[in-house]
């Protein structure tokens, strides 16, 4: 059994290489991207694999066990005839211009025709030093690659545009990283993550491109990605037109989002929303100091580097995206030369998003078509008693199935008690907020147009009993430490089916404990990793 795939290098073929191949950390003036190799690794050892992922490529189920796929994957050995290169991009980090940043640390394998045809990105992440690593090493810690393996296929299985992890291998490196900045720097096992998407193109890619007045090469990019990623707006096979731009943009727009409705329906944050970290194509990218919401708070960020300003808090998605956008729309304006449409996209957005968003938590409460006005005031109410005090967002949500039309007014509690971090304070205090609030939902059940059945089939299709919560993972990942890497797999198929009931894994659907709440890793991330 060998590891062959079919080679389509689209990206590197189309567009301007650097001309200079030496790895040192240097300005990539004039290329999209560099020629560079992974660096090799003394011991790999492959720990987890999706197994989707190995289907979706072509790959045998027992693929993964065989010498030439750790090598493979571990950047030791080339695909056949491959060339691999990392992409140079710029970005916008917490509102400022970088400049220059690039893959760092990811070197694209290569570009492969996976089994249904469509083209894929194989890329390393914590390959090795490439020119964008800047001062650090290029390297990735085993835990930060375990929570970026995991996470990326516990969206997927949510429905979550996202990038993929096909696998996540042991280096046999010990990689010395500052987890807190604060000047205690520990060695850590080094780990990389092979990720798969149908291009890796961010918002950054573009940006550089403008801010270097690089014209000519902007719109190279721009029409690869149309004519590659979006080739339903190419009317006319040879030429692209600003409306094509405009067009393109308006796209990006509506993807970028339906994947923000989709966060703040199951209580992701991503944690570090730089123009650099924004998908062309809509998908959640870069799984660094990403959370999950525990006790519902608009405010909270799992990311300490972003503790004061809180820029990238769960309530600010909607918002910080919107202005990605328009960094990515002032680029797009540098080729089209007229914002009129641009604008009317980033508008179309804002609209979008409300109206999404608003059938979103209709569907969360499961009921029916959303109704305007009456129905946004119960719907913020109840996030208003959410936040009033501590309750697990996930918890709360799946638990409101056993409260319907016909229950007595005074279940409520029984029904969602489960999801409160402090029963005291609920007791005295929110109750009445609480009980006032199920008085209205009970009447708005009563004139759905949904039967309980359905009511309860769409609620559990919208709120997963499943997530990754941020413990979940800092146990696979303590464990993984230790050896035991077991911990990863279990996770990894719990959450292939988050919206299923799995009375054996029932332990997994519980509130955060009270030692995570302030263990580093669970709620406390840094972007050393
Ligand atoms: N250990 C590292 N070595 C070299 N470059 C790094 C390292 N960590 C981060 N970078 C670079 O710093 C910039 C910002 O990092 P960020 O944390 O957003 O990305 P990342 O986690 O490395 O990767 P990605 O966005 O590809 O998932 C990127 O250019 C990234 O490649
Ligand atoms: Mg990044």
């Amino acid at each position: 059994m060998s590891i062959k795939f079919k080679l389509r290098n689209r990206f590197s073929e189309s567009l301007p290489a650097d001309l200079e191949t030496a790895v040192m950390p240097r300005q990539v003036h004039n290329a999209a991207f560099s020629y560079v190799n992974p660096t090799p690794v003394s011991q790999p050892q492959v720990l987890a694999v999706s197994t989707e992922m190995l289907t979706s490529l072509g790959l045998e189920q027992q693929a993964w066990q065989s010498e030439q796929f750790l090598e493979i994957f571990a950047g030791n050995q080339l695909i056949e005839n491959s060339r691999p290169y990392a992409m140079c991009y710029g970005g916008h980090q917490f509102g400022n211009w970088a400049g220059q940043l690039g893959d760092g640390r990811a070197i694209n394998l290569a570009e492969v025709v996976d089994a249904q045809g469509n083209n894929q990105t194989l890329q390393l992440k914590g390959a090795g030093l490439t020119p964008y690593s800047r001062t650090a090493d290029g390297l990735a810690v085993l835990r930060s690659s375990v929570r970026e393996f995991l996470c990326s296929e516990a969206m997927f299985h949510l429905g979550i545009p996202t990038t993929r992890a096909l696998s996540l291998i042991l280096t046999g490196e010990q990689v010395m990283r500052d987890m807190f900045y604060d000047g205690r720097p520990q060695l850590e096992p080094g780990a990389i993550v092979c990720r798969v998407a149908p291009s890796f193109v961010r918002f950054g890619s573009f940006q550089i491109f403008a801010s270097r007045q690089e014209t000519d090469n902007l719109k190279k990019l721009i029409e690869h990605t149309i004519r590659y990623d979006f080739p339903h707006l190419m009317l006319d096979e040879e030429k692209l037109t600003s409306e094509t731009y405009e067009a393109f943009f308006d796209e990006v727009c509506r993807r970028t989002c339906e994947m923000i409705v989709h966060w703040m329906r199951v209580g992701f944050v991503h944690g570090v929303m730089n123009t650099d970290n924004m998908s062309v194509l809509g998908l959640t990218i870069d799984y660094g100091p990403y959370g999950w919401l525990e006790g519902y708070d608009p405010h909270w960020t799992p990311n300490t580097t972003d503790g004061e300003g809180k820029r990238y808090s769960f309530g600010n998605q909607p918002q910080i995206a919107q202005w990605n956008l328009l960094q990515l729309a002032n680029t797009l304006y540098t080729v089209i030369g007229t914002a009129d449409k641009l604008e009317e996209s980033l508008q179309k957005f804002a609209d979008l998003y409300t109206h999404s968003s608003q059938q979103m938590y209709a569907d969360k409460l499961g009921i029916g078509r959303h109704r305007g006005e009456d129905d946004q005031k119960l719907i913020g109410d109840l996030f208003a008693c959410l936040a009033s005090t501590e309750t697990d967002m996930t918890i709360f949500f799946r638990n409101l199935t056993k409260f319907s039309q016909e229950s007595e007014l005074a279940t409520w509690y029984e029904s969602v008690k489960e999801a409160f971090y402090t029963l005291d304070e609920i007791n005295t205090q929110t109750k009445d907020e609480f009980q006032s609030w199920f008085t209205r939902y009970k009447a708005r059940l009563q004139v759905s147009e949904l039967d309980s059945q359905d009511r309860i089939s769409l609620m559990n299709r919208t709120n997963p009993k499943y997530i990754l919560r941020n413990y979940l993972a800092q146990i696979a990942i303590d464990k993984a430490h230790e050896g035991d890497y077991s911990e990863i797999e279990k996770l990894l198929d719990i959450m292939r089916r988050p919206y299923d009931e799995q009375p054996e894994h029932e332990q997994y659907f519980a509130k955060r404990p009270e030692w995570a709440r302030t263990k580093a890793g669970c709620s406390m991330l840094s972007c050393s990793s």
